[in-house]
Formats: C-alpha cells, sequence, structure tokens
C-alpha cells in the first residue's frame, strides 16, 4: 500500500501543495486530475523522490521513500516515474533505449523483454531507429517502454498519452492500462483527459490550488460531482438554478447537469431557444439562448436549427443525488 501525508510543499514562498494525505492499494489505478498548474506534477514528483519536502511521509508497504536529500540518485527501485519530458537517449536506437533500463543481471532475456515492450508500443518496426528521428509520439511510446523495462511495483504517469494522436492513443492506453491491470502494478495518472481516467481509474483525486478537494470512486465522482470545478474536469457542465427546472421547487439553489441528461420535449418543460447546434459525431451540442442570465447546453441526436424552440426535462432523482452531492455548496 502507498501511503502519502505531505503537509505543505512551495518552490518559493507561495505553498503549492498543501495537506495532500491519501492511501493507494497494492494493484489499483488513481488519476490525478486538475487544471493546469494545480500541482499534479509536483505531486508525482514529491512521490517519485526529485523534491524535498518537510515534515512529510511517502511510504510504500513498510518502506519509507527517503526523498533527493538522501538519495544520490532520485527515485526508489519499486517505483517509476514517466515525466512530461521524456529523458530519452537521443542518439541511441529505441531498442538501445529501452536495453538501458533493463537489468544488467538479465542479460540473456533482454531481447525476449525488449520484443515485448516494442510490441506493447507498437514500434517493433522502430527498433534501429534513432529517437532523435522519431515524432514525439513515438518518444512518448518509447518513454513509456523504458518506465516498464524493468516491471515497478508502482507506476507515477504524467500525462502518458499527452503527444499520442487519437489514432494511436485509444489502442495504447487500452493495451497498456489492461497490462498494468494483469500485472497488478500500482498506478498514479496525472492527465486532463477523461478517456485516460474515466474507463479505467478506481480513483480519482482532484487537485484545485494544490488542495485535494475531492477523492473518491471515479465512477461517483462523475455521476455526483461536488461541485462545479470538478463536474467541468469530466467534460461540459450545466448550472442550472432548480426552480428554472421545476417551477414549484422552493429552494433557492443551482444543480449540476450534464449536457446527455436534459431529455428533449415538444411539449412541456424549461422552454429553450436553440441558438447553435455544434457537430460532435455521435450527436450535436446545442447551446440554448440565455434563459435567466444562464446559457444552457444539451444533446440532441438530430440537428437543431438556431431558433427552434422545445422544452428540457431532467428527473427528479437526479436532482436530488446532485443536490445531496453538492451538500451546503451553492
Ligand atoms: N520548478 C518550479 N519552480 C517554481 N514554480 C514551479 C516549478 N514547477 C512548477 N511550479 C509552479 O507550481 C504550480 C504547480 O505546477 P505543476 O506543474 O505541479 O501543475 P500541474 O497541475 O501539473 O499543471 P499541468 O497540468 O499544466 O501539467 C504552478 O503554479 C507552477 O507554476
Amino acid at each position: 500500500m502507498l501511503n502519502v501525508q505531505i503537509s505543505s510543499f512551495s518552490y518559493q514562498k507561495k505553498p503549492i501543495l498543501e495537506d495532500i494525505n491519501f492511501q493507494l492499494d497494492k494493484g489499483q489505478h488513481l488519476a490525478l486530475m486538475g487544471e493546469s498548474g494545480s500541482g499534479k506534477s509536483t505531486l508525482l514528483k514529491i512521490i517519485y523522490g526529485i523534491l524535498h519536502v518537510e515534515n512529510s511521509s511517502i511510504q510504500w508497504g513498510d518502506k519509507v521513500a527517503l526523498g533527493p536529500n538522501y538519495n544520490l540518485v532520485p527515485g526508489e527501485s519499486y517505483m517509476k516515474y514517466l515525466s512530461q519530458d521524456f529523458d530519452l537517449m537521443p542518439y541511441t536506437t529505441v531498442s538501445e533505449n529501452i536495453a538501458q533500463h533493463l537489468s544488467v543481471f538479465e542479460q540473456e532475456s533482454h531481447a525476449e523483454r525488449i520484443q515485448e515492450l516494442l510490441n506493447l508500443i507498437e514500434l517493433e518496426a522502430f527498433a534501429n531507429v534513432k529517437v532523435k528521428n522519431l515524432s514525439g509520439g513515438q518518444q512518448q511510446r518509447v518513454a513509456l517502454a523504458r518506465v516498464l523495462a524493468q516491471e515497478p511495483e508502482l507506476l507515477l504517469l504524467d500525462e502518458p498519452f499527452g503527444h499520442i494522436d487519437n489514432f494511436k492513443r485509444n489502442t495504447l492506453r487500452t493495451k497498456l492500462f489492461s497490462y498494468l491491470r494483469q500485472k497488478e502494478i500500482t498506478i498514479i495518472t496525472a492527465s486532463h483527459d477523461t478517456d485516460d481516467v474515466l474507463p479505467y481509474a478506481d480513483h480519482t483525486m482532484v487537485l484545485q490550488n494544490g488542495s485535494a478537494i475531492a477523492l473518491d470512486k471515479t465512477k461517483t465522482l462523475y455521476q455526483n460531482p461536488p461541485n462545479y470545478y470538478v463536474a467541468s474536469l469530466f467534460g461540459r457542465v450545466n448550472e442550472v438554478p432548480i426552480r428554472l427546472l421545476k417551477s414549484y421547487a422552493e429552494i433557492d439553489r443551482s444543480v449540476l447537469i450534464y449536457p446527455h441528461e436534459f431529455q428533449i420535449s415538444n411539449k412541456s418543460g424549461l422552454e429553450v431557444t436553440v441558438n447553435k447546434a455544434y457537430f460532435k459525431g455521435s450527436h450535436y451540442l446545442v447551446e440554448c439562448k440565455k434563459i435567466e442570465g444562464t446559457v444552457l447546453f444539451f444533446n440532441a441526436t438530430k440537428k437543431l436549427k438556431a431558433g427552434d424552440t422545445v422544452f428540457l426535462n431532467i428527473s427528479l432523482e437526479t436532482i436530488n443525488n446532485r443536490l445531496q452531492a453538492m451538500g451546503g455548496s451553492e
């Protein structure tokens, strides 16, 4: 089990992380989400041991991670860290880059292991190509193979697919996360991409200005976000005054509604006028004209024209669940 307790960390004067405390069971996958600058990379660097923190502790089972002030080379043998800059050797080949991270004591199995990793990252054809001649996305895949070369127990991934095109990203993501799950490798993934998070991460921690403002099962956080910030990390979300949705409501509060949650009727519900419709492939995202100062977005299966009128409905159950999740917050 990973046990992280960080009281406070600053690069200069301003605190960048404060009161980050969590545990992660072996084989579990935790996603770190938060807007740019919220502290995700900093947290990974602290766990890995690149940054020193006072009055804090990082423990993996009974092993205490010592941090940079006590380790000549940052990092611990049981964990690996994929940073946003790939840390590759540009003038050597893909295979040599991977081999450099394999154990010198197991030379006889190197060729087989390199092949297995090349297969995982789908770069078999580039085995003998110098890294400097690869694209950014290909280099990121080599960096992934390097951190997996000697299977870590704990893997820290910082935007692991950020440079990889959609075409490769989807297959690579599925392959990589199933490989890691099968090997029971514990993972922390910092990502802005909900497709990295929703299908794969057991739990998600949300950082805002260096504080962990939410930590829960990923599905729970998505279905019942505690506030607008959390919900908006998963995609577009509406913050709608309840009295707009249910005219009889006596509560003066707003609820968070994802665009796909609205049911459309041409008879009854909240009357809205279409402003624009954006083609999203599987559906249209429709933007409505302002209603009492609020611009709403909803999903529609067919294209609606500017000026069309429709009625939006939302179930009472959804409203109640959202109100409970949001507690006392507005
Ligand atoms: N070496 C550094 N020296 C000073 N400040 C830094 C340093 N590295 C990061 N910061 C600051 O720390 C804060 C958190 O940065 P961090 O890179 O951890 O955020 P992040 O959530 O990972 O962002 P992103 O999603 O853009 O990668 C930011 O305000 C950033 O400007």
